[in-house]
């Protein structure tokens, strides 16, 4: 087992050694009728192209502060995020988010909800090629006979897949996921898992997910970013996961490596940053 802390990052397995998303000593503080809030305070990370980051750590510690920052919809009072050394100060096509409630259109079909965004980022290309495009992203998700439902006629699995495929169809550098299977059944949220690595490995783009679930992080990341508790939270541990690739859920429940991270972690998240009730 390798433990870094927040700053020293050089042992990632990543193949590509150039920083490719970097947070850099990234400060938050809120605004609120008792004054300033911090939340976040000297956030570093260095992500290498191609690596499935997650993040976890007490609710309310700003994960998804920290995630909207990357996606440009919220800004660093202090420091800055760069991707391949271009500064976020708004969102882009090269970053896209899923979130956990699947924020889908819901009067347009699964079709049109990954066709809109695909429309968006490319006014130009003919019609017949988008359609090629949402086409193929819904059929990577298992949608093809779906796609003409709409949200309201689609489990909570299906819709997730909607939003993965609307985000990923327009060929994103970036995937940023927010808790996205926090909402689903431990067997729907078992194959979704497969799925987002079954993609992420053909698609080659970066992940960053929010994850409450350290099973889901131990199966899913290159490394686990463990946060302190806010206010004036930091990155408390980065814990690189070791297994291979691609992983066997059943081999690695074998592993007594698996055991003695995982419990690395919740005894990072349950005793040396437990909540205090
Ligand atoms: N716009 C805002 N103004 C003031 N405070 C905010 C604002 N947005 C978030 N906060 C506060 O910042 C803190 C971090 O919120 P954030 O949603 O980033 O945490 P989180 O770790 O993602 O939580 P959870 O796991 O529950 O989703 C919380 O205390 C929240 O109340």
């Amino acid at each position: 087992m390798q433990i870094l802390d927040g700053q020293a990052l050089d042992s990632s397995p990543a193949m590509n050694r150039d920083p490719f998303l970097v947070i850099d000593n990234v400060s938050k503080v809120y605004p609120t009728p008792n004054g300033p809030y911090t939340v976040l305070d000297g956030i570093d990370l260095t992500v290498y192209e191609g690596e499935f980051i997650c993040v976890i750590g007490h609710s309310g510690c700003g994960k998804s502060t920290l995630l909207n920052m990357v996606a440009g919809f919220n800004k660093p009072t202090t420091g800055e995020v760069r991707l391949q050394t271009k500064r976020i100060t708004q969102p882009g096509p090269d970053r896209m988010m899923v979130f956990q409630n699947y924020a889908l259109l819901p009067w347009m079909s699964a079709f049109e909800n990954v066709y809109l965004g695909v429309d968006e980022v490319y006014p130009d290309k003919p019609r017949a090629e988008k359609v090629k495009i949402v086409r193929e992203h819904l059929a990577m998700v298992g949608l093809t006979e779906a796609a003409d439902k709409k949200p309201g006629q689609l489990s909570g699995g299906m819709k997730q897949r909607v939003a993965i495929a609307r985000a990923l169809a327009i060929r994103p550098e970036v995937l940023i996921l927010d808790e996205p299977f926090g909402a689903l059944d431990a067997i729907t949220k078992e194959e979704l898992q497969e799925e987002l690595l079954q993609i992420w490995r053909d698609h080659r783009c970066t992940v960053m997910m929010i994850t409450h679930d350290i099973d889901e992080a131990l199966f899913l990341a290159d490394r686990l970013v463990m946060m302190t508790n806010g206010p004036s939270a930091q990155i408390g541990e980065v814990l690189e996961i070791p297994f291979p690739r691609p992983r066997d859920r059943a081999q690695l429940l074998e592993s007594p490596e698996y055991y003695s991270l995982r419990n690395y972690a919740l005894d990072f998240l349950y005793s040396r940053f437990a909540l205090a009730h």
